[in-house]
């Protein structure tokens, strides 16, 4: 029997974190399903996070998100990996309170080097990507700390070391 009793874990966090590459590592720990939204978005669209952006615009991406979200939260036994911008809309968080929510923080200078190349980012395209990084984290870091729990993340933690001590760090907010 998982610790979490089929409560679904969140994680939250700035791009490049490592939700998605968590995520899956996590779910598998926990014998949990495993569903990143941004995957799930471009599924049932049948077109990429950059396709959306330039079609719809962000507003209409994240109104795309936030009716995935709905759809997500009402399975158990999940590990969600969300993508970065879903704590922006304040009704996103009644859905993401249905489950554990956990932020992966991981320091900007880290984020940027894994994000140097990445085209698949619309937010990051065309930009000076360490101020719009450090101007994102201004904006959202009031409300990535809204999670439950907060893992601190550094450069030569890998993947499964990061979902081992998410692990372990539940039983600390399950009371
Ligand atoms: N702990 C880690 N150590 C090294 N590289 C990582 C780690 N976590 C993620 N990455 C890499 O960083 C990039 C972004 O990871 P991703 O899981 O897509 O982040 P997010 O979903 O939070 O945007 C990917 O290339 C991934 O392989
Ligand atoms: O932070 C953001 O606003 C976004 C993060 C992306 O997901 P990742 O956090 O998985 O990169 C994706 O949802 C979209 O490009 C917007
Ligand atoms: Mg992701």
């Amino acid at each position: 029997m998982s610790i979490l009793k089929g409560v679904n874990l969140y994680l939250i966090g700035m791009m490049g974190a490592g939700k998605t590459t968590v995520g899956r590592e996590l779910a598998k720990q926990l014998s949990y399903g495993f569903v990143d939204a941004d995957n799930v978005i471009e599924q049932t669209t049948g077109r990429s996070i950059n396709q959306l952006f330039a079609l719809e615009g962000e507003a209409g991406f994240r109104q795309i998100e936030s009716d995935v979200l709905a759809q997500i939260c009402a399975f158990t036994k999940l590990v969600i990996s969300t993508g970065g911008g879903v704590i922006l809309q304040q009704k996103n968080w009644s859905y993401l309170r249905h489950g554990l929510i956990v932020w992966l923080d991981v320091p900007v200078e880290l984020l940027y080097t894994r994000l140097a190349e990445d085209t698949t980012r619309p937010l990051l395209q065309d930009v000076d990507l360490k101020q719009k990084l450090l101007l994102l984290l201004e904006q959202r870091q009031a409300l990535y700390n809204q999670a439950d729990l907060r893992i601190s993340v550094s450069e030569e933690e890998t993947p499964t070391k990061v979902a081992t001590r998410v692990l372990e760090a539940i039983p600390t907010v399950l009371k």
